[in-house]
C-alpha cells in the first residue's frame, strides 16, 4: 500500500497547553515513518477557505484536525463528500468529539494512529441549513455555560470548571416544542441536545441512544429539577442509565425542529451561535470517515 499523505490543520490558540514543539513532533514522526505531510496553522479569519486550497493543492489522503471540537468540525465541513480521512489530534480544552472514540490526547502515541489507520464512517447533522455538527448541538443551561466560559476569555478545563460552577448557581427552564417525523411534543426544559455523540468531552452522558452511524440523531430533552435530586442524574448520566430518570426524555429521529418561547443560546459542537428561536436539525448519513484507535 503507498504511503499516506498527511495535512496537518494546527489551531494554535485551542486549549491552554503548550504547542511550542508540535511542528517538530510532526516532522520527526513523518521523516521517521516516511510519510509525506504539510503543516498549517489556523488564523481565525478565512480558514474554511485556506483548508480547502491547501487540500486542493496538496491532495492529501488523510487531514489532521489539531485544535478543539471547532476546528475539528471546521476541518470535516471541508471534507464532507470526499474519501479523504479525517484524524484528530485533540489539542482544545474538552474535545468532546475525540474522547468518544477514545482518541489519544498524548501526541505520539496519536500520531501512531496514522500508520495503519483504522476508519469508522459516521453520520453528520445539519443545522438550520447551514452549521455542521459531528458531535453535540444544544439549547439552554450547556450553550449559556460556553457562552459564559468565552465571554469570561476563559481556556483550559479548570475555566470550564469555573464557569460551570457559576452557571450551576443560576439554572433557569425554557419552553420548547419539538417536532420530529413520528412526534410533536411540548416540554419545560433547563437543556435540549441533538445529538450525534453520547457524551460532551467531560464524560457526562446526555445521549444514551447514540450509534453514529445509524442515519438517526437524538434529541434529549433534560426537565427542570430541584438542586436534591442533581446528584442522582449526574449518576444516571455516567452510568448511561438517564432513560431511568422522570427529569429526562428521548426522541430519535432523521429530522427535527424545536421551536422555543424566548430566544435560547444555541451552540453547536462547542460554538455559541446565536439565541434563537428556532432550530431545524437533519441528518447526513455517512457523512465522514474517521481516523480512530
Ligand atoms: N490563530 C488563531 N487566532 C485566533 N483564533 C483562532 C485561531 N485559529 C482558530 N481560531 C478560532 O478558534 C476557535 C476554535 O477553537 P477550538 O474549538 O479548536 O479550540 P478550543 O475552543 O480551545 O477547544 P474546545 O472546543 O475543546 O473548548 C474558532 O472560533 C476559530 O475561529
Amino acid at each position: 500500500m503507498s504511503k499516506a499523505s498527511i495535512l496537518f490543520v494546527i489551531n494554535p490558540i485551542s486549549g491552554a497547553s503548550d504547542k511550542d514543539d508540535l511542528d517538530r513532533v510532526i516532522a520527526r514522526f513523518c521523516e521517521r515513518n516516511e510519510l509525506s505531510f504539510d503543516i498549517m496553522k489556523t488564523t481565525g479569519e478565512s480558514d474554511a477557505q485556506n483548508i480547502r486550497e491547501a487540500i486542493d493543492q496538496y491532495q492529501p489522503s488523510i487531514v489532521v484536525a489539531g485544535g478543539g471540537d471547532g476546528t475539528v468540525t471546521l476541518v470535516a465541513e471541508q471534507l464532507i463528500g470526499s474519501t479523504r480521512m479525517l484524524a484528530i489530534l485533540p489539542l482544545g480544552s474538552a474535545n468532546g468529539l475525540a474522547s468518544e472514540f477514545e482518541i489519544p490526547e498524548e501526541w505520539d502515541r496519536n500520531l501512531k494512529l496514522l500508520l495503519d489507520p483504522k476508519t469508522i464512517t459516521i453520520d453528520a447533522i445539519r443545522i438550520n441549513d447551514e452549521h455542521l455538527s459531528l458531535h453535540l448541538c444544544d439549547l439552554g443551561f450547556n450553550a449559556d455555560l460556553i457562552k459564559e466560559f468565552e465571554r469570561e476569555g476563559q481556556r483550559g478545563k479548570l475555566g470550564y470548571a469555573r464557569s460551570f460552577v457559576k452557571k450551576m448557581a443560576n439554572r433557569r427552564a425554557g419552553r420548547f416544542r419539538i417536532v420530529t417525523e413520528s412526534t410533536s411534543s411540548r416540554h419545560k426544559a433547563e437543556m435540549v441536545v441533538i445529538a450525534n455523540a453520547s457524551r460532551y468531552g467531560t464524560g457526562a452522558v446526555v445521549n444514551p441512544r447514540c450509534d453514529l452511524s445509524d442515519g438517526l440523531l437524538e434529541v434529549c430533552v433534560f426537565k427542570p429539577l430541584p438542586w436534591y435530586k442533581l446528584l442522582a442524574l449526574t449518576w444516571h448520566s455516567f452510568v448511561g442509565e438517564l432513560e431511568d430518570s422522570e427529569y429526562f426524555a428521548i426522541y430519535q429521529t432523521s429530522e427535527v425542529t424545536i421551536t422555543t418561547q424566548k430566544p435560547e443560546t444555541l451552540q453547536v459542537d462547542g460554538e455559541v451561535i446565536d439565541a434563537v428561536t428556532e432550530v431545524h436539525a437533519k441528518v447526513i448519513k455517512g457523512a465522514i470517515t474517521i481516523v480512530v484507535p
